[in-house]
């Protein structure tokens, strides 16, 4: 289990990244971060993530170590995809024959010798998903994992997550794709101008609604309501 307690984050620009929150991530489960452009998704996932230091609050892991996929990766586009999975590989002690296979996995085995600068977006965000899986940690953090991906991929990122947590990873995830979060999250939390506003279990949230999208967009619509009533006030 993973407990967060009153964590926030102020950055050095004054710029309020989240508000404090406590939440409890449970071991074994799949955990989807939404809300909008701006709301605070990424801040939480670099303060799991150690990236940045929180300015009050602590996060308590049960367990020291996971696997991470940021969402702006920069490979030297020089390399082949199998040269840069290697290289990451050789730095984590992988061998080369689970690279070639994590790189097969991912659909990119046939063009490993192509460099990376002749990648599409989504072939890209496939080898940044290769990457994390180098390091077969129990727990895996994804920062907008389906950026860039057809929908063939996506469902594979799908079955891919959901075997995952068969095995007993805990998966947390950030996302604007709402069919993802419907179909493989049990737990969702929603942040709008750093305030975690939803924090609840998707079944429960979808007892209430048709869809995982029509809650969200029906929250998001009543606050950008109560905004223009405050500023025109
Ligand atoms: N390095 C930074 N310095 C100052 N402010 C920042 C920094 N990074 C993020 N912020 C601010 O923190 C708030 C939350 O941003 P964050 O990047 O966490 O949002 P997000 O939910 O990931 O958005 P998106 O969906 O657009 O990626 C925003 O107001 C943003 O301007």
């Amino acid at each position: 289990m993973i407990q967060i307690k009153k964590l926030s984050k102020k950055y050095k620009t004054g710029n309020i990244g989240l508000h404090p929150f406590d939440f409890e991530i449970e071991k074994g489960s799949i955990v989807a971060l939404t809300g909008g452009n701006g709301a605070g998704k990424s801040t939480f996932i670099k303060l799991l993530t150690n990236i940045i230091r929180p300015t009050t609050g602590s996060i308590q892991w049960g367990v020291q170590r996971f696997s991470y996929m940021p969402d702006d990766m920069e490979f030297p586009t020089n390399l082949t995809g199998l040269e840069a999975i290697r290289l990451l590989g050789a730095l984590r002690n992988v061998e080369e024959e689970k690279c070639s296979r994590i790189l097969k996995q991912v659909g990119l085995y046939d063009v490993r010798n192509q460099k990376i600068e002749t990648f599409s977006k989504g072939m890209k965000q496939r080898l940044c998903f290769a990457q994390a899986l180098l390091s077969n940690e129990k727990v895996l953090i994804l920062d907008e994992p389906t950026n860039g991906l057809d929908p063939y991929w996506i469902k594979w990122m799908k079955t891919f997550l959901l075997e995952e947590k068969r095995k007993g990873k805990t998966i947390i995830f950030s996302t604007h794709n709402f069919s993802f979060v419907d179909d493989i999250a049990d737990e969702l939390l929603f942040f709008y101008e750093g305030h975690v506003l939803i924090q609840n279990k998707v079944n429960t949230l979808k007892l209430h609604s048709s869809s995982i999208e029509n809650t969200i967009v029906s929250k998001l619509e009543q606050l950008m309501q109560e905004k223009q009533k405050l500023n025109s006030n």
